[in-house]
């Protein structure tokens, strides 16, 4: 059973200090890429990187589409961490495995998260190739009880009950938008409601029909998690999902959708979203607590 599994605060730390004996980085900034946008990695400067294989305590990336590298370096002036791949319920983790990576970023002194994610659209006017910046979740399997937080709550990462009220920074969020009218692609921003689904397969027409129902805006298999315990722990937290195909509603639709599909529209949509990331790290404010956190 998920919630009976536990990770000592030491292991947190142990990895954390491993990373810390083998790069000089102290990131400000981490990032996880989302199914096909590893490329956000290419961008920082002076890179130490590190397979997850020989990271102690990280688990594995198994899906196509995510490389399973660990990339450290400078972006505009700041620090950052970048996880090419991440891990997801459905490839068989924890809820507390697939997170792990969140919490030894705390400990390392990251005080901004930035999740992104390839997600299917169910809201009528997204189109694949839109980006949208995600304002709100559902957290579907945390209605039945699978939450990353549950089991004994280390109060040195945060409360037992944390408010999730307001978990993607609205700042970041008008930042991004103002970045996009200058950069001319306004045109492809939406904001919307992101649900986290388990997978590994896609939705049903049922099951679409209903999350449309339900006012979810884009649906995706990962993400949450990773949000509910970045918030947890006090991290602030930015998130966007790339819209790779309409989720299909209509039994007299003759469309479906694969991996492959997901993974081409963010070959496609790579410059871009690599742009808008780029400007918000540069662009955003960093209280410089060089490696200060108050988790460890
Ligand atoms: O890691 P993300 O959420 O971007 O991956 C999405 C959801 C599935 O893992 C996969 C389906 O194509 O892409
Ligand atoms: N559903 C769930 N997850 C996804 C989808 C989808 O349509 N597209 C990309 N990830």
């Amino acid at each position: 059973m998920h919630s009976k599994e536990q990770i000592s605060h030491d292991e947190y730390q142990t990895t954390a200090d491993w990373l810390m004996s083998q790069t000089k980085h102290r990131p400000q900034v981490a990032i996880i890429c989302g199914s096909g946008l590893g490329m956000l990695a290419d961008s920082l400067k002076c890179q130490n990187s590190f397979a997850y294989s020989d990271i102690p305590g990280f688990p594995q990336s198994t899906v196509q589409g995510h490389a399973g590298r660990l990339v450290f370096g400078d972006l505009k002036g700041k620090s950052c961490v970048c996880m090419q791949g991440r891990f997801h319920m459905y490839e068989g983790h924890s809820l507390l495995k697939t997170t792990f990576p969140v919490r030894v970023f705390k400990l390392m002194g990251v005080e901004t998260l930035i999740v992104t994610n390839a997600a299917g659209s169910l809201a009528d006017g997204f189109q694949p190739g839109d980006i949208m910046i995600i304002k709100d979740h559902i957290n579907f399997p945390g209605l039945v009880g699978l939450n990353p937080l549950c089991g004994p709550n280390d109060e040195k990462f945060g409360p037992r009950f944390p408010a999730m009220s307001d978990c993607y920074d609205k700042g970041l969020r008008c930042l991004v938008m103002e970045i996009a009218k200058q950069i001319g692609v306004a045109g492809l921003l939406q904001e919307g409601v992101y649900a986290m689904v388990g997978g590994p397969n896609f939705e049903t027409i049922a099951e679409a029909r209903l999350l449309h129902r339900l006012g979810v805006d884009a649906v995706g298999m990962s993400t949450v998690p990773e949000v509910i315990v970045a918030t947890h722990c006090g991290l602030r937290v930015f998130g966007l999902s790339l819209i790779t195909n309409k989720v299909v509603k209509s039994y007299e639709d003759s469309d479906s959708v694969n991996h492959d599909g997901v993974l081409e529209v963010g070959r496609l949509r790579s410059q871009t979203v690599q742009q808008l990331v780029t400007e918000l790290i540069s662009r955003m404010e960093i209280n410089n607590n060089e490696n200060s956190n108050n988790a460890s």
